[in-house]
């Protein structure tokens, strides 16, 4: 018997799985949550939060991700950095999962992606643990009770964390698996309890099917200005570059933290929800942010508390750096109804540079603007990937090389061609050291940050006097209002200038080295803008 509301004629039996114990069909919050509770999953918190933990895998698995080699992708995916999967290892895995699931319990939620009704998919998640279904439901947008009652999906995700794979029989690498057979419009993942991959499947999904279509699919943050969905900004930026705290802007409207597209009218959130990093989350310096880890549902992820209070403790990193809070997007008090916005005025790029060379902003040509793009320099933090301890520098593609299916040329010209028609203003902002690289510096202040992209944004930045880089060929402000000036001048903040130089050439040479993969596909303006 079907529990919850669904469309009658699209059960989980009608799509062929079939000998599952309960099913429950798009249960609202609090149900949800007494099932979680029942089935032991974790514990209510302050303000009725719930709170939980993952076990091993505290951030995502991008070495067991896959495509699923069918005729329909073929000559469309960047294999190189999305290992391939066969169309029988995938039948193998699909049929495996389905006879794991039988006379289990399972927690289905019918979901949309994309606030743009013209581009939005239907998808259903079809969630082991109920809590993930509580997490889905949070991220994605939902659709009317009503419109359940005729819901069919789009695309499918089936995740079982307590499904192990076998390499042998799926062909995998390990037993944790997130597989992505876009012909058949199933991703399936077995064997990993952090959350987080229930939303970036989906999101590699929107970065396969919207190029087709036109869309610029980008992860990035984006907000525009207060009374004014026309100005908007995006935020592009790898995990942990500040994407999901500085969009949350107390002078602005908050779009969304994580995904969006950019089409012929505009800019629009693929998602409802956000999922912040809680790592000495500060009640001054993120009110917003801080103020939903009391509110009713929200999901707590990883983070140590009293067992008596109750009260989160944001310095202890010793289940993962990568701790976090899932919840809607409503719950930030400035958040955009629509989740619509206008051409994106401002592109911003974040980079989180761990070795402190780079300047805490810097306006970017649009050449220049597609040559840090290709490039994606950022280095990845601690935990959102499994195994990583200290912030190690990588160059992330599109900045989400992770969620590209395709080749970032196909992104990077679509870009261009949007920045170039609507006119945007390009900058590049380190969020990452200053003073010296991690180790002996600091991460720049998120106060600095804040100043130096409101002053971009309300274009009073665009009126004070800018350097050249010698180093890297951009410009950089020499003085900005409520700025510490030496944070300008990264060189000046370091206490050895010459042992800044030996850095900032190093970085020049792993740049250079970097970009020769991209030459053969680029046009001459931007090969004459790359450094090195
Ligand atoms: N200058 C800064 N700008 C942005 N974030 C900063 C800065 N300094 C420290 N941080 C911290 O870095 C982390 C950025 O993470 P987050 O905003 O979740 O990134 P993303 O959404 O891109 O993954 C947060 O924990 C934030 O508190
Ligand atoms: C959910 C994630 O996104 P981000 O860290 O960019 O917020 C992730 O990378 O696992
Ligand atoms: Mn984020």
């Amino acid at each position: 018997m079907a529990i919850g509301r669904v469309n009658p004629q699209y059960t989980l039996e009608d799509m062929g799985i079939e000998g599952l114990g309960e099913v429950y069909y798009n249960l609202l919050e609090p149900a949800i949550i007494e099932q979680s509770l029942k089935r032991d999953e974790g514990r209510l918190g302050k303000g009725g939060t719930f709170l939980v933990e993952t076990g091993k895998f505290t951030g995502r698995s991008p070495k067991d991700k896959f495509v699923v080699e069918t005729p329909g992708v073929e000559g469309k995916i960047w294999w190189e950095n999305n290992p391939p999967m066969s169309e029988a290892h995938f039948d193998t895995l699909y049929n495996d999962m389905l006879a794991h699931m039988k006379g289990r319990d399972y927690f289905v939620q019918d979901l949309t992606a994309g606030a743009d009704p013209e581009h939005a998919i239907n998808i259903r998640f079809i969630n082991e643990l109920s809590w993930h279904n509580l997490f889905i439901r949070h991220m994605m947008r939902r659709p009317s009770r009503e419109a359940l009652d005729t819901f069919m999906a789009d695309f499918t995700v089936i995740n079982c964390p307590k499904f192990k794979a076998d390499p042998e029989r799926h062909g995998c690498r390990t037993d944790t698996v997130i597989a992505l057979n876009f012909d058949r419009k199933i991703i399936l993942v077995g064997n990993t309890e952090y959350a987080g991959e229930n939303k970036k499947g989906i999101f590699t999904v929107l970065n396969y099917m919207l190029p087709e279509k036109g869309i610029m699919p980008m992860h990035c943050s984006a907000n525009h200005a207060k009374g004014n969905p026309v100005d908007a900004a995006v935020f592009f930026g790898l995990s942990g570059t500040g994407k999901t705290t500085l969009s949350a802007d107390p002078n602005r409207i908050l779009l969304g933290d994580d995904e969006h597209g950019w089409s012929d009218r505009g800019i629009f959130n693929f998602e409802g929800g956000c999922y912040a990093k809680t790592i000495d989350l500060d009640p001054e310096a993120e009110p917003e942010i801080y103020a939903t880890t009391e509110r009713f549902g929200t999901v707590i992820e990883n983070m140590v508390y009293d067992e008596e209070t109750l009260e989160l403790d944001f310095k202890d990193d010793s289940l993962t750096a990568n701790m976090r809070c899932a919840y809607p997007m409503d719950y930030i008090s400035n958040a955009s109804e629509s989740a619509l916005g206008g051409h994106p005025k401002n592109i911003v790029m974040l980079t989180c540079d761990a070795f402190g060379v780079l300047p805490p902003i810097a306006r970017l040509t649009p050449a220049q603007a597609m040559y840090h793009f290709l490039s994606g320099f950022t280095a990845k933090v601690a935990g959102t990937e499994r195994g990583l301890t200290e912030p190690t520098p990588t160059f992330s593609t599109c900045f989400g090389a992770p969620f590209m299916p395709r080749r970032p040329e196909e992104y990077g010209k679509l870009l261009r061609e949007k920045i170039a028609r609507h006119g945007a203003t390009c900058w590049l902002v380190n969020t990452g050291w200053t003073g010296g690289a991690h180790g002996t510096g600091a991460r720049m202040p998120i106060k600095a940050t804040r100043a130096l992209l409101t002053a971009a944004l309300d274009g009073s930045l665009s009126e004070v006097e800018f350097r050249k880089d010698p180093n890297f060929g951009f410009e950089v402000p020499v003085s900005v209002a409520g700025v510490d000036d030496i944070l300008l001048d990264p060189r000046g903040t370091w206490s050895d200038p010459t042992a800044y130089d030996a850095q900032a050439h190093k970085l020049v040479q792993m740049f250079a080295d970097n970009f020769e993969q991209y030459i053969p596909y680029i046009d001459e303006d931007v090969k004459a803008v790359a450094i090195g």
